[in-house]
């Protein structure tokens, strides 16, 4: 997908987020933001001005047919993203997903199928995996670092009072803190062990009608296990620890680095030395040039398309408050 111009792209929803990803993508090197859409004109036209935008764009649709955009950033809440991936892949623009990919591995097969046959490329905005970080963490696993990997946790959590209106707290558009950070969780295991666990068993707290904490637990072939913690009451957490036999992997930072720090993680052997590692990184725009790049996508997706099933059958060990068993 070399494009020389830029790729440019098309940013559809004004949320939070919106606003971090159009510096990211108005900053990466062979990327531009040509239009941005909303439900209203008025809010299209005020978010253009505020950060620099050609063209403010009434209704997402409107924004598919522009002849002057190549790509779309989609920041709508979960319950959205399939139906407006569908609709970029098949006006043939290449797709950036915000995170949770969708809310169900069907919706997310069926996205990536509509890239596929429409030979567009497609992306979930999950930005840590592409920090430089991630990919010494990969290199450590491969090489046996840490000697055979045992056991994994992951725990991604933030306190928040939510606003009335807050998609989060509204199971109709995909909210709850399963999805929300749970997806952050469940990626960091599913990073590690590169597989689909054999069984998982989950259980939550709902509070407001939406899921305001998670715990599970999971089990691997090789006899690695996993404990995953998510949720709204408690303080910020973006940490995991992933044990070996000969030391462990602690790192308190993994989904984006704390603000005016390096990214930062530490390895522990059995006699207690610490071993600390900082990396410089630039998630989001490394993130970005991928999908903008030639490079190929499939592991990036299958690891998304895997986190997702992981989610539902977090899913379905809550609804029936049993260990499930996942179907290979
Ligand atoms: N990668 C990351 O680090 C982060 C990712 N996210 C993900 O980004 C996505 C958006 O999150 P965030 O920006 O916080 O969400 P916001 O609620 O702030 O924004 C969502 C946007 O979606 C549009 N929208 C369309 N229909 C609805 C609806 N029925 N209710 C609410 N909004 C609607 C709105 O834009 P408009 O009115 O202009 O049409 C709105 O501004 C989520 O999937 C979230 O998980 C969020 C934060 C961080
Ligand atoms: O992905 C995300 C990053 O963290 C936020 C909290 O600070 C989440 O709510 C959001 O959806």
């Amino acid at each position: 997908m070399n494009h020389t111009p830029p790729t440019r792209f098309g940013v559809i929803g004004t949320g939070r987020i919106t606003r971090r990803l159009i510096a990211d993508l108005q900053s990466t090197d062979g990327a531009e933001v040509t239009a941005i859409a909303s439900r209203t004109a008025e809010r299209a036209r005020w978010y253009a001005d505020q950060h620099g935008i050609a063209a403010a764009v009434e209704g997402y649709a409107s924004l598919l047919d522009r002849d002057d955009v190549d790509a779309v950033y989609i920041a709508l809440p979960p319950s959205m993203h399939a139906e407006w991936t569908l609709a970029a892949a098949n006006a043939k623009k290449h797709v950036l997903c915000e995170k949770p990919l969708s809310i169900s591995p069907a919706e997310s097969n069926e996205m990536d199928r509509a890239c596929q046959f429409n030979s567009v490329r497609w992306l979930d905005a999950t930005g840590w995996l592409h920090h430089e970080r991630t990919e010494a963490f990969s290199k450590w696993f491969e090489e046996q670092r840490l000697g055979k990997i045992g056991h994994i946790s992951a725990s991604v959590s933030f306190y928040q009072p939510f606003q009335t209106g807050d998609h989060r707290l509204d199971p109709v558009l995909g909210g709850g803190c399963l999805l929300d950070l749970g997806w952050y969780s469940v990626g960091l295991i599913r990073l590690v062990t590169g597989q689909l666990p054999t069984a998982v068993f989950a259980d939550q707290i709902i509070r407001q009608g939406v899921s305001q904490r998670v715990t599970a637990m999971m089990w691997f072939d090789d006899g690695i296990t996993a404990t995953v913690s998510c949720g709204y009451d408690t303080a910020t957490r973006k940490w995991f620890e992933v044990a070996g036999d000969q030391s462990s992997l602690v790192c308190d930072d993994f989904t984006r680095p704390w603000t005016d720090r390096p990214a930062r993680c530490w390895i522990h052997d059995a006699a207690g030395t610490v071993e600390p590692f900082s990396f410089a990184g630039d998630q989001e725009r490394r993130m970005i040039g991928k999908l903008i790049s030639d490079e190929p996508l499939e592991e990036l997706q299958k690891q998304a398309l895997d986190t997702q099933r992981i989610l539902a059958a977090m899913e379905a060990s809550i609804e029936a408050s049993e260990k499930v068993v996942l179907e290979t």
